[in-house]
């Protein structure tokens, strides 16, 4: 006997590009939007019945009209709109993600983009309530010095040198859940103005300021979780060519990397709810 556990379904990674025309000095706004509904859907998997199953067809389209019908605006007001339109009849919750890429005015009708760096929103809606999640991803950082790595355990498997002078680098992933009013540019700016003020004892120690850093600067964020591999960042021996390496010519390995994850969580915060919950699931 086997029953139907968690799921949900969705179109995941409308890829939106919403040109607003006003005047000569035209903007673009680049999103992927992923839907995922859940609710009373067992008929479609036990049965096979779609009578309630709204088509990924049709929540693609409606992200299309909606950016067109009501523009885009923030990415958390955009999400907050498709997901409220999709709860009802057997969909009880709906989330949507929406994650942006910028581009960089190059003129009135031309843009580059500067960086992969993502802003994202989290909406999710039911029939009475709504919560919120924002964040970002990409936010690739690095500092050449203010860094140190040294007390940790030795074992015979061991052989990392303890160091008072180092590069530190990693690439940024935040969501911070809140009420719906946090300013994004206040949390990426507390998150920016940290890491280059901390003087760093190690990535878990400048995780902790950084999302510190956040709830200070951030009143209405609760909690705030962060991912952030250690881009190591190696000395090169340069002695078998009798040349001195004071920090100055670096091996910048791409794998393996420490990966530092953690949540900054003020002491009041709310029950999360369902924010937390991912899409895709595995
Ligand atoms: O900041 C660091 N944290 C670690 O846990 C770790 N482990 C390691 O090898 N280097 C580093 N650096």
């Amino acid at each position: 006997m086997a029953r139907l556990g968690i799921n949900q379904y969705g179109k995941a990674e409308t890829h939106l590009v919403r040109v607003v025309r006003d005047g000569d000095a035209h903007v673009v706004r680049d999103l992927l939007v992923s839907v995922a509904l859940s609710g009373a859907l067992e008929a479609v998997h036990l049965e096979g019945d779609n009578s309630a199953v709204l088509a990924t067809d049709t929540q693609k389209n409606t992200v299309y009209a909606f950016a067109k019908e009501h523009g885009v605006g923030t990415p958390e007001a955009f999400a907050t709109l498709l997901a409220r339109h999709f709860v009802g009849g057997a969909i009880t919750q709906a989330r949507v993600e929406v994650r942006e890429v910028a581009w960089e005015r190059l003129g009135d009708h031309a843009f580059t983009q500067a960086s992969s760096e993502q802003r994202v929103a989290v909406v999710i809606a039911s029939a009475d309530e709504t919560w919120f999640a924002s964040g970002l991803g990409g936010l690739v950082v690095l500092k050449t010095t203010d860094s140190e790595f040294h007390g940790f355990p030795r074992d015979r498997y061991t052989t990392l040198k303890e160091t008072s002078d180092r590069v530190l680098a990693t690439e940024v992933a935040a969501r911070w859940r809140h009420d719906g009013t946090a300013s994004f540019e206040d949390a990426r700016g507390a998150l920016l103005e940290c890491f280059a003020a901390h003087h760093s004892l190690s990535l878990q120690q400048t995780l902790y300021a950084m999302g510190s850093a956040v709830l200070e600067a951030c009143p209405t964020v609760a909690e705030i979780r962060l991912s952030m591999p250690n881009k190591h960042h190696f000395v090169v021996d340069l002695s078998p060519f009798g040349l001195e390496n004071p920090n100055e010519v670096f091996h910048a390995d791409d794998r393996p990397y420490g990966l530092i994850e953690g949540a900054v969580v003020r002491d009041d915060a709310p029950d999360p709810g369902p924010i937390w919950a991912a899409y895709p699931l595995v």
